[in-house]
């Protein structure tokens, strides 16, 4: 009998930490006009001529510091640990394969496979539990304009999101227990940022998104694709599982690129803020992201660590990810079953 097909697609990451691989994998994903989302010339001019020029070697020592001899990006390692143990929880009924949105292993080369293959069909996970254009939405642009091409389109289902997922948010709450989170003064969740401008162009209705007053407090009918309403409710979920009161805990957003302004509050505001309040322990989740990387093992460890120690604190904590936990693999066991 046909195999159904399964697809996990992260974002990607270099192939390399060399600068000349940074360069390759920035190139491609900031010429997505999804991510940067100017028009075509304003955006070959500000990747070619100046992000990607004097952000590629900065970024390449910044991979170097991350990279394992043997088993290279996190970002990589992690998915390929996910896919292999999702595999075997699956059975012969089904084949999984992994790409990255950027770089390789390439969707088109995994579709191929899949194919080649003769599957039943396919269903594509994009591993963001909160919906982006920039994420998710161009994973699926991505799947679509290959799957296009061919004669013959196969039945092809899509998740736009799992923010709530309630295995997920067992799994970061599980994370977060091995670290004993009553000795920390304040819980941080920084998902990682995105231009406001993208979030409003989510907005359907274009009247509710950064338009109406703590538009992201409640998730509703007109936000409910919205990445940042989405991140709240699940922090929110997180919270609420570990029993964490609403003044113990604050939402803030990581990683801003460029000038315009990001989703706030920025994460580098939010540990200053607390500092200046004398908190001394931090603890930090990152649920955008369900394999460590770049963002969370040295964005957060090394750089807001050194910036808090900086400014009086003492240690900022990483909850990791979901990476290969065997919760998380059920999650995406069941998100098969009952896709
Ligand atoms: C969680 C989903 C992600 C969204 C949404 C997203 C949007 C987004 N990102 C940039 C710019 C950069 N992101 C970088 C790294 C990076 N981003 C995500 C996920 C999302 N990005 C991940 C998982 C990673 C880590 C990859 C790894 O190899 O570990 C980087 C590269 C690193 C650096 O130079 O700092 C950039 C640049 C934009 C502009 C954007 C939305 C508009
Ligand atoms: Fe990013
Ligand atoms: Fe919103």
């Amino acid at each position: 009998m046909a195999k159904k097909g399964i697809l996990l697609v992260n974002l990607g990451t270099p192939d390399s930490p060399s600068t000349a691989d940074v360069r390759k994998y920035l190139d491609e994903f900031l010429m997505d006009p999804r991510v940067i989302d100017v028009n075509a010339a304003l955006r070959t001019f500000l990747v070619k001529a100046i992000i990607v020029p004097f952000r590629a070697p900065k970024s390449a020592k910044l991979y170097q510091a991350i990279w394992n001899n043997e088993t290279g990006s996190p970002l990589k390692h992690y998915s390929i640990l996910q896919q292999k143990a999702l595999q075997q929880r699956l059975g012969d009924g089904y084949m999984v394969e992994l790409a990255m949105r950027y770089q390789s292993p390439s969707i088109e080369s995994a579709l191929q496979k899949l194919k080649e293959a003769l599957v039943s069909e396919i269903q594509v996970i994009a591993l963001f539990p909160q919906y982006a254009s920039a994420s998710t939405g161009s994973v699926h642009e991505k799947v679509m304009s290959i799957v296009k091409e061919w004669q013959t389109v196969p039945d092809i289902t899509f998740i736009n999101s799992f923010h709530d997922n309630e295995l997920m948010i067992e799994t970061f709450a599980d994370n977060a227990a091995k670290h004993q989170p009553e000795t920390y003064d304040h819980v941080l969740f920084s998902f990682h940022g995105l231009p406001q401008r993208q979030l409003k162009k989510c907005d359907h209705t274009n009247s509710y998104c950064l338009k109406v007053d703590g538009c992201c407090n409640t998730l509703n009918d007109t936000n409910k694709f919205c990445y940042s309403a989405q991140s709240y409710d699940t922090a929110r979920l997180i919270a609420a599982k570990m029993d964490l009161p609403k003044d113990k805990y604050t939402v803030c957003f990581q990683s801003r690129l460029g000038s315009d302004p990001w989703v706030q509050p920025y994460t580098s505001e939010v540990i200053k803020q607390m500092a200046e309040q004398g908190k001394k322990r931090l603890l930090v989740f990152c649920p955008a992201f369900v394999s460590d990387c770049l963002e969370t093992v040295y964005e957060v460890t090394t750089e807001y660590g050194d910036e808090f120690k900086a400014l009086g604190g003492e240690h900022v904590q990483l909850v990791e990810s979901l990476n290969a936990e065997p919760k998380w693999i059920d999650a995406l066991e069941k998100m098969v079953l009952e896709g």
